[in-house]
């Protein structure tokens, strides 16, 4: 995990190095004060030289203020490589995550997600941050200030070092009980952060279903429990400061105490004595320093976990060593193909889908919800693999392509689809951005779309909130399909991206598309038997399994799903002929 770690310390590096040489020339100048206030109450004060108290104040001065510069500079660098550090773990992070598969994503929530990234990200900065100063600091400063002191006196030194091994106990306990807190205080703020998405993505359907309340009493909830766990912890390492000044004071009180003896005996002097007490001091706040670093690695460890969980996450959508960098036509063949979310082959929501789809042509797919129609279209462009069979577009098996050139050819209009905030334009541009204006009105006539943005206060420089929340359903589909149009794709899917259109305008686009864009094959999955009668072929699905292929006339008269549907939209009065 650690190497893992320091590898994205990358070109922080150098600064990471700096900071411990200030620091060890600020701990060699705080060493050395000590010692100047030794000679300057032996030398200048007891004996009332005011020469000597000059000579040593001024070199008990210069060496304060090196001492603080040396101290700004290694808090510089210590800031700078830390927050790179976190700079390169998040942009790592995303990366890894731009690069998950949909089943990497479905494993896990993009709540916590978020908080890897963000919360996780910053703990690991801030332990880096305290190791760069006060890990490298305190064993040095401990070190030096041990020497000095037991060259001093040994004795006495001895005396109050037999705090520490009780002060080392205290800390173990200490952090022994902060751990688990911690670790579970970061996976509810993953909850924190789920309800918060949560409530302000659906804040439309919240107010309608009047449930305020019940979802405030859920933040509650989950914020109680990280307030009573993190305040449990940080209690529990509240302890860390009190139980350091307590071992200082007492340390203070035991030299004391043994050292007025030694200086009445005529075996140490003033001066001596006052410096012991400062180099005691020194070592305890070492001590109490390194505590700090061994707490604030405890906080950050449950992050760091988490970091390198996601990290090591490897995409199961593996690029071909030797991809195939074109896609020769869109043709479309499935062969015995089979797929589960679980990679389970013995729980396939899909099995022995066999059809093939040449380029150019129009099919249709019915089906119940939740028969899989949109999982058999995901597996063309490689949202997903197949767990048994083959997918082949152009003739070639989809995993040998490389898969931003499959990807590039096959534009998805999911049911689920979203808008970023930026213009219309800007939107539209995600499909090509090398589009013209005039290619960005043509497609936008195909979708229907032109007539409505026109009628926009700004056009096409009219501004999408952000998931498109100021457009209407019919409009935002019709965007979206406007936007895939744009990519000149060698396979368009539509999954029900005409939901919530009129069935008119819904076949105003089924015939622009067919008569403008006749290479492209196009898959329509839809509700409405309207908006696939008119197609090539028809696909029934039912429960993973194709049921029957044919036209709509055909399937009407052999086909009882359909028949159903066909008749259940019939009785309705849902059929709009165009
Ligand atoms: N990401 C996922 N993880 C696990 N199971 C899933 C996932 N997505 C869909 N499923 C399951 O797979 C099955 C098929 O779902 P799919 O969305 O393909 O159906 P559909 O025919 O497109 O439905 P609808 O018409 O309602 O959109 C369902 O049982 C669904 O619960």
């Amino acid at each position: 995990m650690i190497k893992k770690l320091a590898n994205l310390i990358g070109e922080y590096k150098k600064d990471s190095l700096i900071t411990p040489i200030f620091m060890v020339l600020e701990v060699i100048m705080e060493v050395i004060i000590p010692l100047l206030m030794a000679f300057l109450i032996d030398y200048g004060i007891n004996p009332g030289e005011m020469n000597m108290i000059l000579i040593i104040g001024s070199a008990l001065f210069f060496s304060a203020l090196i001492s603080l510069l040396f101290g700004v500079l290694a808090g510089h660098y210590a800031a700078k490589a830390s927050s790179g550090f976190g700079k390169n773990v998040r942009k790592q992070l995303f990366y890894n995550v731009q690069n998950f598969s949909f089943s990497n994503i479905d494993k896990y929530s993009t709540a916590s997600l978020i908080t890897r990234m963000t919360t996780d990200v910053t703990n690991v900065q801030n332990a880096y941050q305290m190791i760069l100063r006060a890990a490298i600091r305190a064993p040095i400063m401990l070190l030096f200030s041990l020497i000095m002191a037991f060259s001093i006196n040994a004795r006495l030194s001895l005396v109050f070092l037999t705090i520490v091994p009780v002060l080392g106990l205290g800390l173990y306990f200490i952090i022994k009980k902060a751990h688990p807190l911690f670790k579970r205080v970061f996976k509810t703020y993953d909850k924190l952060n789920s309800v918060v998405q949560e409530n302000l993505r659906g804040i439309r359907v919240i107010k309608s279903f009047v449930r305020d309340q019940e979802e405030t009493k859920k933040f509650h909830q989950v914020s109680k429990s990280i307030f009573k766990d993190f305040s449990t912890a940080e209690k529990i390492l509240a302890f860390n400061a009190p139980l350091m000044q307590f071992a200082i004071y007492t340390s203070i009180l035991l030299i004391s105490w043994f050292g007025a003896q030694f200086i009445v005996s005529d075996t140490m002097t003033t001066g001596e004595l006052v410096s012991l007490i400062s180099y005691a001091a020194q070592i305890l706040m070492s001590l109490m320093m390194a505590s700090m670093v061994f707490v604030m690695i405890t906080i950050s460890r449950a992050s760091a976990e988490r970091i390198v969980e996601s990290l090591d996450e490897q995409t199961d959508l593996h690029n071909n060593d030797d991809p195939i960098l074109e896609v020769a036509s869109g043709d479309i063949t499935f062969e015995n193909v089979g797929f589960s979310y679980q990679h389970d082959k013995n729980n396939l929501v899909l099995e022995n889908i066999n059809f093939s789809i040449k380029q150019g042509e129009t099919v249709g797919i019915i089906g119940g919800t939740g028969s899989s129609k949109t999982t058999l279209v995901q597996l063309i462009p490689r949202l997903y693999d197949t767990t048994v069979g083959t997918v082949k577009v152009g003739g070639v098996d989809v995993r040998n392509y490389d898969l931003h050139t499959l990807r590039d050819q096959v534009a998805v209009v999911l049911q689920k689809n979203v808008l970023f905030s930026g213009t219309i334009k800007e939107n539209l541009r995600w499909g090509n951005k090398d589009a013209t204006d005039e290619e960005l009105i043509r497609v936008c006539k195909l979708a229907q779309a032109h007539d409505f943005i026109m009628e926009m206060p700004d056009g096409y420089d009219t501004h999408i909130e952000q998931g498109g929340s100021n457009v209407s359903g019919g409009q935002k589909q019709r965007l979206t399909i406007a936007r895939a149009l744009l990519k000149r794709p060698k396979i368009l899917i539509f999954d029900d991206s005409t939901s919530a259109v009129d069935t008119k305008t819904d076949a105003y686009i089924r015939e622009a598309i067919r008569t403008e864009i006749p290479e492209t094959t196009k898959i329509i999955i839809a509700q409405r038997v309207t908006s696939v009668m008119d197609a090539d072929k028809i696909m029934v699905i039912d429960n993973g399994n194709i049921q029957a292929i044919g036209t709509h006339d055909s399937l009407l008269t052999s086909n009882a799903i359909y028949q159903e549907v066909y008749q259940s939209q019939q009785v309705g009065g849902i059929v709009d002929a165009i």
